[in-house]
């Protein structure tokens, strides 16, 4: 199959890139570079350095066919950066995938497979969350990603595309042989920067919030490994020809701040230096999936399921790439 890959260059991407690839796959990657690496381009992958704003190319490189699908990574992402600049978080991240969205229905590309999230969800309760959890996004990030799902439904409905969304909860880990990991400048997810934190590479880390409504007062998160949620969706690519499909991706475990950072000191070895900071605005307390939709449907299996497992892929890239794809 022919596969375009936006956001190709970025952390999950580069990892589902590659699993594609490994599937003998062909892959095609689209890409501007503003916070992907072109180090993280998996070999055999083609690459053009484009901004999906830039319409005439997109469609140009869509024209150029055919396609068997498109998998749009390529976003803004960062929950806390979309409190900020709120209008331009839905801005971009809308126009990107509208543009992306309406190509594809033009040059007749079958299947669409969508990076959603579990920010679309605002959790205070302990119950894990459904594909029909109630959506009410606590970011403006989390509503770009809600109205870009609704889109999809109305291509579907209106132009027969068929789409998966999968919203993934947190995206750890790296590549187990090393070849990719993650890399952002600047950094702003828990394990990197305690995992930099604890080798001394960075000041102690800040912890933000510790008045949630939880067992020990901070944030609850379920980390999914990036390469299992690669094979996520080479299976929801599969699945795509019966129709189209939404499913949370986690593995259904709950860990909160506190018990990451003692994660952190077990794989590490080391005494993590931290404080306590004020709440990030934007944050859910809690978010953690139900998996059975996706584990029933698809038969999708996590490998990783204890979280030190998970943290010792990021450790051994951070450890082997200290300045992460820079240089490389
Ligand atoms: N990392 C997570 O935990 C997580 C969780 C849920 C959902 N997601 C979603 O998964 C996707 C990938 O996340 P990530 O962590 O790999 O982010 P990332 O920032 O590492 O990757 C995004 C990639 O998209 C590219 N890009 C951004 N805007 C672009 C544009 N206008 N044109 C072309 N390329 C553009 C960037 O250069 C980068 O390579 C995003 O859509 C994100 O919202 C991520
Ligand atoms: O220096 C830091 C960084 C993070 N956190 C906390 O750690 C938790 C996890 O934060 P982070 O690693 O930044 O991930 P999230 O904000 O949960 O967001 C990620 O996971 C979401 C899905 O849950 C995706 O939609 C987002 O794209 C992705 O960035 C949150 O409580 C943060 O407040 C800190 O306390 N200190």
């Amino acid at each position: 199959m022919r596969y375009l890959v936006t956001g190709g260059a970025g952390f999950v991407g580069s990892h589902v890139a590659l699993a594609l690839i490994e599937h003998g796959h062909h892959v095609t990657i689209l890409d501007n570079l503003s916070t992907g690496h072109r180090a993280a381009i998996p070999t055999g992958a083609q690459f053009h350095e484009v901004d999906l704003l830039d319409t005439n190319r997109l469609n140009t490189i869509l024209a150029n066919g055919p396609w068997d699908g498109v998998l749009h990574f390529a976003a803004l992402s960062l929950v806390g950066a979309s409190m900020a600049t709120p209008y331009h978080y839905l801005r971009q991240n809308m126009l990107t995938s509208l543009n992306l969205i309406e190509g594809c229905v033009r040059y007749n590309v079958p299947r669409f497979l969508f990076s959603s999230t579990a920010a679309l969800f605002n959790n205070q309760g302990n119950t894990p969350l459904s594909e029909d959890s109630p959506i009410n996004p606590g970011s403006p990030y989390g509503e770009s990603k809600f109205l870009i799902e609704r889109a999809l439904n109305w291509a579907e409905r209106i132009h027969g595309l068929r789409y998966g969304c999968l919203r993934y909860f947190n995206a750890a880990g790296a590549d187990a042989k090393g070849r990719l990991g993650e890399d952002h400048q600047p950094e702003t997810h828990l394990i990197p920067l305690a995992l930099d934190s604890a080798l001394g590479r960075r000041p102690p880390l800040k912890l933000f919030g510790n008045d949630y409504p939880t067992p020990d007062g901070t944030c609850i998160r379920d980390y999914v490994h990036v390469s299992d949620l690669a094979e996520a969706h080479i299976l929801t690519l599969n699945r795509l020809d019966t129709g189209s499909v939404t499913y949370n991706l986690g593995t259904g475990q709950g860990f909160s701040n506190l018990n990451i950072l003692k994660a952190i000191e077990t794989v590490t070895g080391r005494e993590l230096p931290w404080d306590w900071a004020p709440r990030r605005e934007g944050d859910p307390a809690i978010l953690v999936t139900d998996p059975t939709r996706i584990r029933t449907e698809l038969g999708w299996q996590p490998r990783y399921t204890k979280i030190e497992d998970i943290i010792e892929t990021a450790f051994r890239w951070r450890l082997a790439h200290p300045n992460g794809y820079r240089g490389l």
